[in-house]
């Protein structure tokens, strides 16, 4: 008898080829982006962020932080995705780890090329975990620009296949896991950052409208007693104060970025970035200061650093 569409079908799914889609974007939503992850929130003439909003003593142009190209991938995936041979609830989705090659710094405006496609699916019983993999052109010229691999981790979507040998797939290099191990040394240096009441009201403007980070009635239906912060404005925040802390300033010495989500952000909470070097590796662990829990933690890999450090 041929599947229901209801039921998993690992080879409708693994055959399945997802659509190209087209980002453009310009100066201003770089602007609003970084905006959107609090830069220049706590000192409106930051010397250090004041670049990423403003034409600084007169700039050419306003430069891109790195973590802008979590956008370029979201666009296509805000919405859920209709995935033959596989159904879960978009309402209960959530960010799991975010992932990010960057293969030249960003220009301020560009239109792009994605090509997405399925990077994993792991049944975890009561979740399924599931990943996207976007590869970013720019448009013209072909080139690669950036590489996101977007995992979700969909409550109650697990147990889909055989309990004695649980469904798992994954196309990308084990080395490229996000798990880090804390150190237990002092960390290098800490930054701390406060979070206003509006923060995902401000960050949707980025594009990912998902009500659960501005509807109370959508975030408690999710399990939610409010609405929570989109996890890549935490990973905004933490990466911002890495490249303030660590980078001198420099937005373009990253090249990797990865990130675990722990726990839960509510807007108005106050983020602690713990950070230790070792080699070109920047690990990093955020906290909720007013709740002292563990919310993001994953590295960084940077292009160099000055001998200062
Ligand atoms: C296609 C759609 C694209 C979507 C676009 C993006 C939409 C954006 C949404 C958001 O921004 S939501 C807000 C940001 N995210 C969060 O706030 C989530 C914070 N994290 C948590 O709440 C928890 O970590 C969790 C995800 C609920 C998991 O906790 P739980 O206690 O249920 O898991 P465990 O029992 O510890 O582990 C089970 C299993 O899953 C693996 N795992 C655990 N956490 C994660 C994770 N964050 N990412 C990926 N995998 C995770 C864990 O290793 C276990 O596997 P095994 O070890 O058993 O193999």
């Amino acid at each position: 008898m041929a599947p229901t569409d209801s039921e998993f079908n690992p080879d409708l799914l693994l055959a399945h080829k997802l659509p190209e889609t087209r980002f453009t974007y310009n100066e201003r939503d770089v602007a609003i982006y970084a905006l959107g992850i609090g830069a220049c929130d706590q000192d409106a003439i930051d010397s250090d962020e004041l670049k990423y909003v403003y034409h600084k003593n007169g700039q050419d142009f306003i430069q891109a932080l790195p973590t802008f190209a979590s956008l370029i991938s979201l666009g296509s995936l805000t919405k859920g995705l209709d995935l033959p041979g596989f159904k879960y609830d978009p309402s209960l989705l959530l960010h799991g780890q975010h992932y990010i090659e960057i293969y030249r710094p960003f220009p301020s405006k560009a239109s792009l090329i994605n090509k997405v496609s399925l990077a994993g699916l792991q049944d975890k019983g009561k979740a399924a975990i599931l990943e996207i993999e976007t590869r970013s052109y720019e448009q013209g010229s072909g080139e690669l620009l950036c590489m996101n691999r977007t995992t979700v981790f969909l409550r109650g979507a697990g147990g889909f296949s055989n309990s004695s040998q649980p469904f798992s797939y994954k196309n990308y290099p084990s080395n490229q896991g996000l798990a880090v191990k804390i150190p237990q040394r002092q960390p290098l240096t800490v930054c701390e950052e406060r979070t206003q009441q509006s923060q995902a009201l401000l960050y949707r403007l980025s594009g990912d409208y998902n009500p659960l980070h501005s509807d109370p009635e959508v975030a408690k239906l999710a399990g939610f007693p409010r609405p929570i912060l989109h996890g890549l404005c935490t990973l905004g925040f933490a990466i911002k104060a890495i490249i303030k802390c660590v980078c001198k300033g420099d937005p373009t010495a990253v090249k990797t970025i990865s990130g675990r989500f722990l726990a839960t952000v509510f807007p108005g909470e106050t983020l602690i970035t713990e950070m230790w070097l070792e080699g070109l590796r920047v690990i990093y662990q955020t906290k909720v200061k007013e709740r002292n829990k563990a919310v993001l933690s994953g590295y960084v890999n940077i292009r160099g650093l000055s001998s200062s450090l």
